[in-house]
């Protein structure tokens, strides 16, 4: 489990922003939690600090307080490589020349001297993405959605209680989206993973996840059951990100 409690980051203005009192800093300020086994959406205006809140905790991103706890363990200042946590990005981050094999073994042992129980491991991984028989292909020989299911591959193997997905459905067809939302609904599931999940899209937050936070200029605006904030009766701001007021 995910505990985000009274997280706060400071960052510069943009000049423009400046205010008459000549304030110069921002302050996000965030606290959420995320079961073991369930994906949280997150959804909100862009610039509005869904990508900090994955940055804090990863470790990419320092916080001026607050604290960040997996598993009843205080992460907050631990270094990045340290921390129980898998990111996945849009851009799902493959090695071009590496085989997907490969490239979903460094997710466990970056040295890729692996015993035969990680090579099992990394099959057992690939199977369960459906690209058992891809082993041996290069990123550029696969679709979109295959590498992204090969990150997702990656992600699984490194075994971490928390899974931070930044925006990966953004480059994906509706039918590839749903495919691997699913895929994703069953490994957070199956690993009993704390994950969450950036996307600009409503309906990707309705097939993923029960609960969703809507972030709006550095807080969490409203957190709750997706049907209750994204539904029929959102309010007026976040209406107005769904471009119905
Ligand atoms: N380290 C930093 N230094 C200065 N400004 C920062 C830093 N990190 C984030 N920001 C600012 O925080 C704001 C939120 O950025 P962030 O990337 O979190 O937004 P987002 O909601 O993920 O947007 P998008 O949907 O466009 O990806 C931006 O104004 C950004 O410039």
């Amino acid at each position: 489990m995910l505990t985000v409690d009274n997280l706060k980051f400071s960052y510069p203005k943009h000049s423009a922003d400046v205010d008459d009192k000549g304030t110069n800093t921002a302050e996000m300020q965030f606290n959420l939690d995320v079961q073991a086994g369930e994906i949280l959406s997150i959804i909100g205006p862009s610039g509005s600090g869904k990508t900090t809140l994955l940055n804090l905790i990863a470790g990419f991103n320092s916080p001026s307080s607050g604290s960040i706890i997996v598993d009843d363990v205080d992460i907050t200042s631990l270094k990045i490589h340290q921390r129980p946590v898998t990111t996945v990005f849009q851009d799902n981050n493959l090695f071009p020349h590496l085989d997907v094999f490969t490239n979903v073994a460094i997710g466990i042992q970056p040295s890729l001297k692996l015993t035969q129980d990680e090579k099992q491991h990394i099959h057992h991984a690939l199977e369960n993405v459906g690209l058992a028989d891809f082993h041996k292909r290069r990123p550029k020989e696969l679709s979109g959605g295959q590498r992204q299911r090969i990150a997702l591959a990656r992600a699984l193997v490194r075994k971490q209680s928390v899974l931070l997905l930044d925006e990966p459905l953004a480059a994906l067809g509706p039918a590839m989206k749903d495919e691997i939302i699913d895929l994703l609904k069953a490994m957070v599931e199956e690993q009993n993973m704390a994950a969450l999940l950036i996307s600009h899209q409503p309906t990707d937050a309705f097939r993923a996840s029960k609960r969703t936070a809507f972030i709006n200029q550095g807080k969490i605006h409203q957190i709750g059951n997706t049907a209750d904030v994204l539904g029929d009766s959102a309010d007026k701001v976040i209406k107005q990100y769904l471009g119905e007021s």
